[in-house]
Formats: C-alpha cells, structure tokens, sequence
C-alpha cells in the first residue's frame, strides 16, 4: 500500500501532526493554531531531537514530535519538514482543510514522497488524506510506520510472518476503503485484492498457529532446570539492550542461548557508540545465560515501549509484555536524561504496563540510565521525582549510567536480594549419597553452613525451586539409608 523508494534512496518525509492541546502555548481560540516548519535545504541533521527544535521557540509543542521523527529515522527515511496543528480532530480528513492543502504543497514544495502522521488515522481518514496529497505520495500513520520498522527488523521466520500478518490485517480495511465499488463487488472472488488478501491473512494465521510459540516453551524448560528470569524493560532508546551487554560482565553470562540480529549488531556497535536515539534497535526478545553470585539466571531483553501502540500490533510487543509477566526479576530501565514531563509520564506508563501484565511491584528494580547526562542536581531531582512515584515496595530508584559504568554493581546487588529465595536446613545421614548432596547444594545455592556428624547438616539459601528439588533428594537418601 505505501509506495517506497529503493533502499538506497530513502524516503523524504513530511511529518505532520496534531499537538496536544494541553502544550499548545498560544492562540487556544480556535483550532487551526499551527507551527511550521520546513527546512530551505530539504536536509535534515541525524543527530535526533535536536534539529527538530532549532528551527522554533515553540519547543514544547515541537518537543512532541521528536519522537515520532527518531520513528521515521528508525524506517531509514529523512525528514524533510515538520508540520503541526493544534486542536480538535477533523474526523473526515484528520487535519482541518487549510491545513490539509498546506500539507500538499509542502509536500510539492519538498518533493516529498511520504507523510508520516502521528497517530492512528481511521481507513476513510487515511484515503481522503492521500487522495489530497500530489500523486505517488503515500500516507503513513504512525502504527503502519511501526511496522514497516518492524518488517525491515524481522530476524526469524516467525517473525516475519507475524509482521506480514499484522501488516495485511492492518491494510485489509484500508484497501475496502479505497477500492471502487466494481472491486468491492468482485471482493469474494478469486484474484480480487481483497479476496488476495483475505485468502493470505487465513493462511499466515495457520501457519502461526502450527508453529508455538518458542519462547515460552523454552521459558518453561528453564525454569524446570532452576534458572531465575530476570527480564529488561522499559521505553525503547532508555538503553536495555545496552545494559544486558554491560551486565554481561558483572554476571558472568556465559553463553546466547538465542540472539537477534540487532542485538549481536548492537553488541559490536557498543564497543564505539556514539551517544543517539536509536529507537526500535531491538524487535524481537533475546534471552542469555548468566550466573549472579552462582545463581544461575536467564536474562532476557526485550523489545521497548513507546506511545500510543497497541500491544497485540506486533508479536514481539506481546512476547516482550509476557516476558515480564513471567519474570521473577524486572528491570525497569527510564531514560533519566528525558525532560521531567517525559520522564514522569514514562515511568507512570512503564509501572502501569506492568501492572497490567500481574508484575508485582517487588519485583520490580528500577534503573533511572543516563545520568552521565544530567548535572548532580538533575540526577537528584529524577531519583526523588522517582521515589515520589513508585509503589512503596519496589525496589529503591538506582541511578545508573551503563556507558559510564556507574553503579552496575549495586544494580546486581539489588537484582541478586529481589530473586525469589528461601532457606532450607537439609538433615542427612552421612553416607556417600550425601557427598553428591553436598556437592549439588554448592553448585546451585548459597551454602551457609555444613556440620558433618553422624548426620549432615546443611544450611543454604537459594532459589525455592531448588531447595525443593534438594529437599526431595535428601528425603530419598534418608528413606534409602533407615
Ligand atoms: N549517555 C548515555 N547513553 C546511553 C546509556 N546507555 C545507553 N545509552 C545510549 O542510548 C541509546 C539506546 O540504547 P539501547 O541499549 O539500544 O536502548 P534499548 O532500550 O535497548 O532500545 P530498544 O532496543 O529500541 O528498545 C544508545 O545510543 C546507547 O548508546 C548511558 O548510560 N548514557
Ligand atoms: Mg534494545
């Protein structure tokens, strides 16, 4: 449905968006109040949010679409301008008229081949809008932006068709809108694109189905074995993949269980990165091995949050929320460097999320990143604003700056009290069985004290799956030796 340009020319793109009224700083009479902005060059700089406010004082209300324009660099598109307005919806075209004819001519003016929009626009929305704009432009909203992301970021198989699939069922509705009647009435025929479409949605769908879930499965095995999960999430761009990589070092990870291949990218990339707003840089979850303080952990990174999405739009946002359902650790990582309002209103989201998916707020362990960017000052004031918003019983507010290093070590401390763990005393007599007991309990818990007499007594402390599992074992030995 959206006509791009070759890989190696990327598309030109007019962002356009309404603002939120509640930023509109002047003129709240009517709703045709509007910001404009087009560079003279048709260039735009590719260092993130700060070209889209070079060009205005209005930087609250241009502050918004600094997200939905990293988006669009994310797709591999330039900008080309930024058009804005304030104020209610017009449900027939989105934007007001005037606003929509101005809208065509820059994109005339910029020889534009795309309009990204910043919200979900409904079918009719997006055709009369297209049908306004010079031929071959094509409309984007932001959730088909999303996935044209996603479906150049698709590693595996599954992948893949997910993304196909969610691509046609979102084209599906806009495709009857824009076919002429004498389509529509050919729509339950063979060959017709809306039969074409229908007929490849069924079969994505069973294929999907044919094929379970991976992660899950694997999730379960793991557990059975007695690894910890402990799962990263948060905003896209807060840095979660980064940190993996980081705890890499502190927790001895000892192997990749599975990778994508934005993260082994990611991995080479880090070595040298420049610090920019990368979003999106992971879209599937990855999980690793790793020990903290002996304790054998699956740490897994996850696909980021951002605004406005539906979360069944892509797989991977689904598997990323289960991901932290399951988890018996979650580290929730926030940008800390986020202006305050950003800052804020992510982390309400963030804690939100969670709660939804029945993650405890015990299990939580926020990690506020980036304070290498903020003054002393800044970092005290996010930690506190931090404080004020959490439940009581997550773990406290960790200031962090995983490319500085900082305070990492304090992170796996507070990862390592929050995993789930019991004590157990373990009686047995002493016979050669009870070596192998012995030994079992080092491996795979904190061993606190042994006393060898007649019998053995062990006292350790570990994750509750294994104490079961010795627990069972000790009692074996014992009915064994009676
Ligand atoms: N200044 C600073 N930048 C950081 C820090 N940690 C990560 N970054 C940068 O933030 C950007 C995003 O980091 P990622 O690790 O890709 O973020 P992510 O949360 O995995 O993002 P998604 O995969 O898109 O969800 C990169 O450019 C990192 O180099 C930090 O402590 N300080
Ligand atoms: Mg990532």
């Amino acid at each position: 449905m959206s006509r791009s340009r070759t890989h190696n020319t990327p598309n030109r793109t007019v962002i356009a968006s309404r603002l939120d009224a509640t930023a509109a700083t002047s003129n709240e009479t009517d709703n045709t109040e509007e910001t404009v902005q087009a560079d003279g060059t048709g260039q735009t700089s590719d260092t993130g949010r700060t070209d889209d406010t070079s060009q205005t004082d209005e930087t609250d209300q241009v502050g918004q679409t600094d997200e939905i324009a990293a988006l669009v660099r994310a797709a591999g598109d330039e900008v080309v301008a930024t058009i804005t307005q304030a104020g209610r919806e017009d449900s027939g075209s989105y934007f007001g008229h005037g606003k929509v004819d101005e809208l065509a001519d820059t994109v005339a003016a910029t020889d534009a081949n795309r309009v990204v929009v910043d919200d979900e626009l409904t079918p009719s929305q997006h055709h009369t809008l297209e049908s306004a704009m010079p031929a071959d432009t094509a409309v984007l909203d932001r959730h088909r932006l999303v996935l044209e992301i996603f479906e150049a970021g698709a590693g595996s198989r599954r992948a893949k068709l997910q993304v196909e699939l969610a691509q046609l069922r979102y084209d599906l509705p806009r495709l009857i809108e824009s076919a002429d009647e004498g389509l529509l009435n050919k729509q339950t025929e063979k060959g017709s694109p809306v039969y074409d479409v229908r007929d490849r949605i069924d079969r994505l769908e069973r294929k999907l189905e044919e094929r379970p879930e991976p992660a899950a499965q694997f999730r379960e095995r793991r557990r059975e074995e007695g690894f910890d999960l402990v799962t990263c999430a948060g905003y896209t761009n807060a840095g979660k993949s980064t940190l993996l990589h980081r705890l890499a070092d502190e927790m001895s990870i000892l192997d990749t269980d599975s990778s994508s291949k934005s993260d082994n990218a990611h991995s080479e990339k880090d070595a040298t990165a420049a610090v920019r707003d990368r979003l999106f840089e992971t879209l599937e979850t990855t999980t690793r091995r790793a020990t903290i303080d002996g304790r054998p952990v699956l740490v897994t990174d996850t696909v980021g949050f951002v605004d406005d999405l539906p979360h069944d739009l892509v797989e991977s946002f689904s598997a990323t929320l289960s991901e932290a359902g399951a988890a018996d650790v979650v580290v929730l990582v926030v940008d800390a460097s986020d202006a305050e309002s950003r800052f804020r209103a992510r982390l309400e989201t963030a804690l939100d999320v969670l709660d939804a998916q029945g993650v405890a707020d015990e299990r939580i362990v926020p990690a506020l990143n980036k304070v290498d960017c903020l003054s002393t000052d800044e970092s005290a004031r996010r930690l506190a604003m931090a404080e004020e918003q959490l439940p009581e019983s997550t773990a406290d507010p960790l200031p962090v700056s995983v490319l500085e290093e900082t305070n990492l070590g304090r992170l796996c401390e507070t990862i390592l009290e929050r995993l789930p763990t019991e004590t157990a005393d373990l009686r047995v007599p002493n016979c050669d069985d009870t070596m192998a007991l012995v030994s079992r309990a080092y491996d795979r818990t904190s061993v606190e004290t042994v006393d060898y007499d007649d019998t053995v007594t062990i006292r350790c402390r570990g994750p509750p799956r294994i104490l079961e599992q010795l627990r069972a074992r000790a009692e074996r030995i014992t009915a064994e030796h009676r």
